[in-house]
């Protein structure tokens, strides 16, 4: 990679304070780094720490719960941990935008889609009524909303659910950000809608250079669309690298779990999708060694008491293990095609 990479974040640890007291270190020492028109995949099952990490970088917390960050989130080049709390609210939208996974629930069922898709310009500016709608309608247009005249005078319920999510890209796109955090963006929609809403995010990225984080469980939903994948695990990235590498050839055992339980597209019709025994790792207990050990086929004492190494190869594939497979370990790539 030789530009300067748009969003940088390096030992990122996120401890949360929760209302009834506990401390929960969410995520431990993460890294990762956004070219400019880049799509980096975030996968795991849930509560691998896929939404704390975006909502760490864009700086908000839910309601109730104290999120305290230490590491290093660098925008452009800006230290976003250091910047000051006006900073951060006026890089919200401007700077880093986020789609959520349902759009019901990120849009305000009591105000019009104009006043919503053009929140983070009228932050900035005043616009009179008829800007505003003559803007989102232009918005609307840009991520194929039919009718966008008429649907900027609506409101969310009058939409369908694919109609909302591209409502809720066109509000992300609106303030021109540099990243576009997208948090499963397209589970809450049918199959068929799923990939024109994916597809529409791959257009803006290209067209505008964005830098894109793409959080998925579905690792089939990256074939094509991230050039590298990042496998989240018990709060760390436990393997990194390019797409086609760690999809065919993966290095931690979680990963080549995650990668078996994709539904196969080819071969018998239907089969049983393994699910990986035992279950995530419990927050409130945390583990010297790694933490996917309890599950592990490979693990040792080792691997319970000493926190793995990273291995490193040439293209930048990275794995946490301390018995990372092998070419002759892996029986995933026959059984593997790209979701269609
Ligand atoms: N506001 C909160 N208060 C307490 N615990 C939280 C809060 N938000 C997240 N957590 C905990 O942090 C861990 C990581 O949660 P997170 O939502 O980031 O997982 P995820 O990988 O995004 O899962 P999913 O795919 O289900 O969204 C979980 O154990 C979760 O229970």
């Amino acid at each position: 990679m030789t530009s300067a990479p748009v969003l940088d974040v390096r030992s990122l640890d996120t401890v949360l304070h929760t209302p009834d007291g506990r401390a929960l270190h969410v995520l431990h020492g993460v890294g990762l780094s956004i070219a400019a028109g880049e799509c980096l995949g975030v996968v795991g099952e849930s509560g691998s720490g896929k939404s704390v990490l975006a909502r760490t970088v864009l700086g908000v917390e839910s309601r109730t719960t104290r999120a305290v960050a230490t590491g290093e989130i660098r925008l452009n080049g800006e230290d976003l941990l250091a910047a000051t709390p006006a900073r951060r609210a006026e890089l919200l939208g401007t700077g880093i935008a986020m789609v959520h996974q349902d759009p019901m629930t990120s849009l305000n069922p009591v105000v019009r889609i104009a006043d919503q898709v053009t929140e983070s310009i009228t932050n900035r500016r005043r616009l009179s009524r008829r800007e505003r709608l003559r803007t989102a309608a232009e918005l609307l247009a840009a991520v194929d909303v039919p009718d966008p005249a008429r649907r900027a005078r609506a409101h969310p319920h009058e939409l369908s659910g694919g109609l909302r999510q591209r409502v809720g890209i066109a509000a992300a796109l609106a303030g021109e950000p540099a990243l576009l955090l997208a948090d499963e963006p397209t589970t809450a929609l049918d199959v068929t809608v799923q990939r024109t809403v994916l597809d529409l995010l791959d257009q803006h990225r290209v067209e505008r250079g964005l830098a894109t984080l793409l959080i998925t469980h579905d690792i089939g939903l990256l074939y094509g669309r991230a050039r590298r994948i990042a496998v989240m695990y018990g709060g760390r990235i436990v393997e990194t690298g390019p797409t086609e590498a760690v999809t065919r050839t993966p290095r931690h055992p979680y990963t080549a779990a995650l990668l078996r339980s994709v539904p196969r597209v080819t071969g018998p019709l239907r089969r049983t999708l393994p699910a990986i025994p035992g279950s995530p790792p419990d927050l409130t207990r945390p583990t010297p060694g790694c933490p996917f050990a309890p599950r592990c086929e490979r693990a040792t004492e080792l691997c319970t008491t000493t926190a793995p190494p990273t291995h490193t190869s040439a293209d930048g594939h990275t794995a946490d293990c301390h018995f990372p497979l092998t070419e002759a370990d892996i029986t995933t790539p026959e059984e593997l095609e790209p979701a269609a």
